[in-house]
C-alpha cells in the first residue's frame, strides 16, 4: 500500500507503473486486444493514483492519470474535438459513492439531483449534425483529437442520417456491440483460427476502427447517445432534458435511466442493475451517475481527465478459483478443434459454472494449463466464462505438462496446427462434424453449382445417410432421392440431370468445392490455370505453389496437408471413377472472375425511389454480379438497398438488424 513506501521507492514504482500501464493501454486502445483483465489494469492504475496523491511531485505530464485513451490509428484522418472528450472517475464501493456525494454537496449551495445511466461497455463517439443532416463521426481518441470514422459509422442503422428537426448539434455517446453479435463474431473468428476479441468493447472498437466499411456493416453495431455538448437554436438545462430532447430528435438513448435526489436511492439503482445486468442484451460495466443540472455541472467543473460532476460506479470483478478436472476437445463445422475446461463447480456471477472456454491450443500452452491446476475463471455478464490464469502456487507437486491431442476426437485423423493459426484443425473432409458443411460447400454456386441442390437438401441427404462424402452425390439413384421430403418423380430426375451436368465443370470449381483451407475461388482458379489437372495439383511441390503470384507459404502448406490425407486420396479416386472432370477448361475464367463480387450469393431486397437507376435496372446489375434479388425482407436477407421514401421494408430491415445500403454504395461495389 502507498502508506508505507518511501519517496525513493515510490519514484521507482511510479516509473514502473507508468511503463506497464502504457504497454497495456497500447494493447487495449490501439490494438483492441488487451493482454490483461480490466480489473488488473484498474488495480495498477489505483496504485499509481495513490502514489501520486501521496507524492504530488511525482505526477508526470504523461502519466496515464493525466491522459485520456490512447494513440490514434494510422489510416484515419485526425479530427480535433471542439471540446475535449473526457474519461470518468471511478468508484468501486458504496463508500466511494458516498464520498463523491459529500464532495458534491460541499461544492454546491443549491439543490441538486443525480441522473443515473447505464455505463455501456463500448467506445465513445462524437456525431456532428448540421441543420439536421449527419455530417461527421469521430472517436474519442486521446481526448483532444480523434479518428474520423464517418464512413464506418454511416453503416450503423440506429444512427439517423437526418434528425427530426433541422438542428445543428454535436451528440456524444457509446457505440456498442450487442452480446449475441459479440458471441457470434467470436465463434466465427475462433472457427477461422483468428484471434477472438476479449470483450464487446474491444470488438466494437476494432469494428469501428476497421479500414473496410464492409466489415463494419457486417457486424451489427448499435449506439446509445448520452450527451449534447453543442446545441444551436434550442436549449436544455439538465442532463435529463438533453436525453429527452435526443429522444425527440430521433437520436437513440438508453431508456434504462432514472433521476434521484439522494445517493441512497442511487445506490438502490446500482444494485438493481447489478442484478439485471445479465438479462440485458448488451454488456454494461457499471452505472454512470451525473449531477443533473447544467448550472451545477458548470460550478463543479473538470479535472484534466474527467468531469467532477460525474462518477462511474464499476461493478465488481466476477472471478473465482476452482480446479481443472479435464479438458474437452470438440470439432466445429470448419474443423477447428477447441478446448473447453471442465472444472469443479463454482458460483460465479450468480450462476453455477462448471465449463469455461480455454479458447485455443496456443493460449493454453502460453498459460501452461495443466490438469489438476487451480485456475481463475471469469464471467462478465452473459459472456461465456473463460479461464484467465493458473494459480501456479497451488499447483500439485506431481503435476505434468498437458498432453495435447494429436488426433481428431471425432474421426481420428491427424490434427494439423497450421502456421498462421492459433487452433488445431481436423483436415478430414469426411469428419462427421464437418461433413455437412463440406457437402453444402461442394454443391454451392461457386463450387460445383448443382442446380436444385442447396444446403438444405445436402444436409437432408446426409441425415438420411444417402451421402457422406462429396463423391457420393455422383452415385445417387432415383429411388434414393424419392425418400427425401418434397422430392417427387420429376424433381428427382432434374436433380440427377443437374448432378450429371456438374461433372463437366472446369477444374477450378472442383478445387474450390473440395473446401481446402485458405483456397477461395480466386486461388482455386490460379491453381487450375497453373497445374491444369487435379493430378498436377496433387503432385505440386510447396515451392511450385508458392511461385504463383499472390500465394504464400500458408496456402501452399494447407494444400500439401490436404493432399497428404488418405481420405482425400479415396475421395479423388471415387470422383474420378464417377467421371467427374479433373481438367482445366480455360473458358470459364471470366465467368468466375465476374461472380466473386461483394454481392455474390447475397440475398438482396431493393426498396424506395432510386436516383440513377430504376429498381429493375439495379436489380439486373446485382443479379449479374451474382446476387439474388427478392421482394420481401426476411431473416435471410443480407442487404436492403433503400432509396428515397423507403417505407415498411426499411422498418422491417432495421428490426431484423439487416445492413442497409444506398444506391451510391452499391454502385461503388459493382463498377470496380
Ligand atoms: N485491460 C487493459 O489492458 C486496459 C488498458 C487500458 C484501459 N482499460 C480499461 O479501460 C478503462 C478506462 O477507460 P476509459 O478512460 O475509457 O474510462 P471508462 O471506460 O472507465 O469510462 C469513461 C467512458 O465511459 C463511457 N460511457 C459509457 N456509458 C456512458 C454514459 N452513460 N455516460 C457517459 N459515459 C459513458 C464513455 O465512453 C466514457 O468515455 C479502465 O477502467 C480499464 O479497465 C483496460
Ligand atoms: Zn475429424
Amino acid at each position: 500500500m502507498a502508506e508505507d513506501v518511501s519517496f525513493d521507492q515510490a519514484r521507482k514504482r511510479v516509473d514502473e507503473l507508468i511503463l506497464l500501464l502504457d504497454q497495456y493501454s497500447h494493447q487495449y486502445y490501439v490494438m483492441d486486444q488487451p493482454t490483461i483483465p480490466d480489473e488488473e489494469y484498474d488495480r495498477l492504475y489505483r496504485e499509481l493514483v495513490e502514489l501520486e496523491e501521496k507524492y504530488p511531485t511525482l505526477v508526470q505530464n504523461d502519466s496515464p492519470t493525466q491522459r485520456v485513451g490512447g494513440a490514434l490509428l494510422e489510416g484515419f484522418s485526425k479530427v480535433q474535438h471542439d471540446t475535449p472528450m473526457l474519461s470518468l472517475d471511478n468508484a468501486f464501493s458504496k463508500e466511494e459513492l458516498q464520498e463523491f456525494d459529500q464532495r458534491i454537496s460541499k461544492a454546491l449551495d443549491s439543490a441538486y439531483a443525480y441522473q443515473c445511466e447505464l455505463k455501456m461497455d463500448g467506445l465513445a463517439v462524437s456525431l456532428k449534425y448540421e441543420e439536421g443532416k449527419f455530417k461527421q463521426a469521430v472517436t474519442r481518441g486521446n481526448g483532444t483529437e480523434g479518428e474520423d470514422v464517418t464512413t464506418n459509422v454511416k453503416t450503423i442503422r440506429s444512427i439517423p442520417l437526418n434528425l427530426k428537426e433541422p438542428l445543428t448539434l454535436e451528440a456524444r455517446g457509446e457505440i456498442y456491440m450487442p452480446k449475441t453479435s459479440f458471441i457470434a463474431l467470436n465463434q466465427k473468428r475462433e472457427e477461422q483460427g483468428a484471434a477472438v476479441f476479449a470483450n464487446p468493447r474491444n470488438a466494437a472498437a476494432g469494428t469501428i476502427r476497421n479500414l473496410d466499411p464492409k466489415v463494419t456493416a457486417s457486424r451489427n453495431l448499435s449506439v446509445f447517445l448520452y450527451s449534447l455538448p453543442r446545441l444551436e437554436g434550442k436549449a436544455v438545462d439538465s442532463q435529463s432534458g438533453a436525453l429527452n430532447l435526443m429522444d425527440e430528435l430521433g437520436l437513440k438513448t438508453n431508456p434504462e435511466r432514472r433521476v434521484y435526489e439522494s445517493i441512497e436511492d442511487v445506490w438502490d439503482f446500482v444494485e438493481e442493475y447489478q442484478n439485471k445486468r445479465s438479462d440485458l442484451p448488451y454488456e454494461i460495466d457499471g452505472i454512470v451517475i451525473k449531477v443533473n443540472e447544467l448550472t451545477n455541472q458548470e460550478k463543479l467543473g473538470y479535472t484534466v481527465k474527467a468531469p467532477k460532476w460525474a462518477i462511474a460506479y464499476k461493478f465488481p470483478a466476477e472471478e473465482a478459483e476452482t480446479r481443472l478436472q479435464t479438458v474437452e476437445w470438440s470439432v466445429g463445422r470448419t474443423g477447428v478443434v477447441t478446448p473447453t475446461a471442465i472444472m469443479d463447480a463454482v458460483q460465479l456471477a450468480g450462476t453455477t459454472v462448471q465449463r469455461a472456454s480455454l479458447h485455443n491450443v496456443d493460449l493454453m500452452k502460453e498459460k501452461d494449463i495443466r490438469l489438476g491446476d487451480t485456475v481463475v475463471v471469469r464471467k462478465a455478464g452473459d459472456i461465456i466464462p473463460e479461464v484467465i490464469k493458473v494459480v501456479k502456487d497451488k499447483r500439485p507437486d506431481d503435476s505434468q505438462p498437458y498432453d495435447y491431442p494429436t488426433h481428431c476426437p471425432v474421426c481420428g485423423s491427424e490434427l494439423m496446427h497450421l502456421e498462421d493459426e492459433v487452433a488445431l484443425r481436423c483436415m478430414n473432409p469426411a469428419c462427421s462434424a464437418q461433413a455437412k458443411e463440406k457437402l453444402s460447400h461442394f454443391v454451392s454456386r461457386n463450387a460445383m453449382n448443382i442446380d436444385g441442390l442447396g444446403e438444405r437438401i445436402a444436409e437432408q441427404m446426409y441425415d438420411e445417410a444417402l451421402v457422406e462424402s462429396p463423391a457420393d452425390f455422383y452415385y445417387l439413384k432415383k429411388d434414393q432421392l424419392l425418400k427425401l421430403d418434397k422430392i417427387a418423380d420429376k424433381s428427382a430426375e432434374n436433380l440427377l440431370k443437374a448432378i450429371e451436368n456438374s461433372k463437366e465443370n472446369s477444374l477450378e470449381r472442383l478445387i474450390f468445392g473440395l473446401g481446402i483451407r485458405h483456397v477461395g475461388t480466386k486461388a482455386a482458379r490460379l491453381l487450375a490455370e497453373e497445374f491444369l489437372t487435379m493430378e498436377g495439383l496433387r503432385q505440386a511441390s510447396k515451392e511450385q505453389i508458392e511461385a504463383i503470384e499472390g500465394m504464400g507459404e500458408v496456402i501452399a502448406e494447407s494444400i500439401r496437408a490436404f493432399f497428404a490425407l488418405e481420405e482425400v486420396d479415396h475421395l479423388l479416386k471415387r470422383l474420378k471413377e464417377a467421371a467427374v472432370n479433373m481438367e482445366y477448361k480455360g473458358k470459364r475464367k471470366e465467368e468466375i472472375e465476374q461472380k466473386t463480387t461483394f454481392f455474390t450469393d447475397k440475398t438482396i431486397v431493393i426498396t424506395g425511389k432510386l436516383e440513377k437507376f430504376t429498381r429493375s435496372e439495379l436489380k439486373e446489375k446485382l443479379v449479374n454480379s451474382g446476387a439474388k434479388v427478392t421482394g420481401s425482407v426476411s431473416r435471410n436477407t443480407d442487404y436492403l438497398i433503400a432509396g428515397e421514401d423507403a417505407g415498411s421494408k426499411l422498418d422491417k430491415a432495421n428490426e431484423l438488424s439487416i445492413p442497409v445500403l444506398n444506391e451510391q454504395q452499391v454502385l461503388e461495389e459493382i463498377d470496380e
